[in-house]
């Protein structure tokens, strides 16, 4: 019989079939928890005297509530407030307890959890994956099937590693052609969000396949598969290929030797049959894709940059975004600039940030910050000097987590403020009650905080150079 790929991984875990009663049960390769939807999981296990069945497969990061400056000179961490510190302390607490791998404060492989998962080759082709988090999606880049549960079914992951699962539906979603020069992965997952909107895929898992897709390194795979969640699709999934094998050779918990092998001629198995199909199907030109920005206040409200805010948009969005229809994005005036999140935080998202601000100064008045999804990103970044080049635009080079993509730890923006942000929400105060989110890829942000302004940035090499601002010497001594 054929299959989808999402049937070949749901059908190789399912331990007891779904029924017209029942849904069906679905057994859980790798549980990532983090410190905000794990907490009462933990207290509910205590409170029954249960162990966690699989600690092996379990693993934890801190990301929400960590800050993003450096410890004192003490050691101590600046923590946002009492409840971000307790939240954290908990964590180690409970895994120390249960017997949990964890990711703390100060060791290496710490950072976001959906950047760390794969990082350490915990995410691999073919397995289920499940994390107290929406943006579980990301780690379908690897043909895993990932998604998002509640606090409950974290709880029933501790307990018996399965979970109740109704079958979704399948959303094929073909992209030929190739993406232009300076389109990015992000540019694609907005146009795809505002071309079936934030409802488009709801109960269903999306499977992105076609030319554009197969190009991308997996970075922008995880780009692409983590923002899947925002048009309402319970997972992303993406075939793995030699990309993928590539990525995770040699990661921290992939197979080894012999088991390496083997792993990869499963895990080869992992595509869409000839044949198979899907509940629906969606096809985009690549050609046609644009640097998109969102003007609204949910992820489906992008357009092309240099295209105008469309008539009929929501008012109330409009509204709070201080905007009207008909109006180009191009030249709003930006307050703050976030470089980072699960979806824009690796090191290919950072060099397309500092290609766009080597040898720039950020725009007076634009506070800009950036933030590496991990330690190793954050290493690596520093290897390659990117840090030095944002620091000596004048950004914020900070410390790992999630930072101002939801303001957990107190990094936000003001009231009011705009900031463009590489995130993948831009709900109403989602950074900071009162602030509003332009969702963009890491160019746009960067050209962005150099311009103090919304700008196309395929145009931002010609503008630069236009202008005669001031160099700073540490410029002039690069020239
Ligand atoms: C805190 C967590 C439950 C939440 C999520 O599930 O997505 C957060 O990561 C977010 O991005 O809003
Ligand atoms: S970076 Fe943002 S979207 Fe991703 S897990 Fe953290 S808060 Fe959620």
């Amino acid at each position: 019989m054929v299959k989808t790929l999402f049937e070949k991984v749901w059908d190789a875990h399912i331990v007891a079939p779904e029924t017209d009663n029942t849904p069906a049960v679905l057994y859980i390769d790798t549980h990532l928890i983090h410190e905000v939807t794990s907490p009462q999981a933990f207290d509910m296990l205590r409170s029954r005297g249960l162990k966690v069945r699989r600690p092996d497969r379990t693993f934890a990061t801190m990301d929400h509530s960590t800050p993003t400056t450096k410890p004192g000179a003490d050691g101590e961490y600046q923590f946002n407030g009492d409840k971000e510190k307790q939240q954290v302390a908990k964590l180690k607490n409970n895994c120390e307890e249960f017997g949990i791998t964890l990711f703390e404060l100060g060791d290496d492989r710490q950072g976001i959890v959906h950047v760390v998962g794969p990082e350490q080759g915990i995410t691999q082709p073919g397995k289920t994956i499940v994390c107290g988090d929406s943006h579980t999606s990301t780690h379908g880049a690897f043909g895993a099937l990932a998604f998002g549960i509640g606090t409950s079914e974290v709880g029933y992951t501790f307990t018996t590693q399965c979970i109740p699962q109704r079958k979704p539906k399948t959303m094929g979603i073909r992209v030929d052609g190739q993406l232009s020069d300076g389109v990015s992965a992000k540019d694609l997952i907005l146009a795809i969000i505002a071309k079936i909107g934030i409802g488009g895929a709801t109960g269903h898992v999306i499977e992105y396949f076609g030319e554009a897709i197969r190009r991308l390194n997996m970075d922008e795979r995880m780009t692409i598969c983590n923002m899947s969640i925002e048009a309402g699709a319970r997972a992303g999934m993406i075939a793995p290929d030699q990309v993928t094998f590539d990525y995770l050779k040699d990661r921290p918990y992939a197979p080894e030797g012999e088991f390496w092998d083997k792993a990869v001629e499963d895990w080869s198995q992992l595509y869409t049959d000839e044949g198979a199909e899907f509940d629906q199907l969606v096809v985009i030109q690549a050609e046609e894709i644009r640097p998109m920005i969102t003007f609204g206040t949910n992820p489906e409200m992008a357009i092309p940059i240099t295209s105008v805010i469309p008539e009929g948009a929501a008012e109330h969005a409009l509204d709070y975004m201080g905007f009207k229809a008909n109006q180009s994005m191009i030249n709003k005036p930006v307050d703050v600039v976030f470089i980072g999140s699960c979806t824009n935080s690796r090191i290919t998202d950072l060099r397309a940030a500092a290609e766009v601000l080597k040898d720039q100064r950020v725009a007076k008045n634009v506070r800009t910050l950036i933030v590496p999804g991990s330690h190793l990103v954050k290493q690596q970044a520093e290897k390659e000097g990117l840090n030095e080049i944002f620091t000596q635009a004048g950004a914020e080079w900070r410390e790992p987590g999630c930072s101002m993509c939801l303001g957990m730890n107190g990094d936000i923006i003001q009231p009011g403020q705009i900031c463009v942000s590489t995130s993948n929400r831009n709900f109403e105060g989602r950074q900071g009650k009162g602030g509003r989110t332009l969702l963009a890829s890491p160019a746009t942000a960067a050209a962005a905080a150099i311009t103090g302004k919304v700008v196309d940035p395929s145009q931002i090499n010609t503008m630069t150079l236009a202008s005669s601002k001031p160099v700073s010497s540490k410029n002039e001594e690069v020239a």
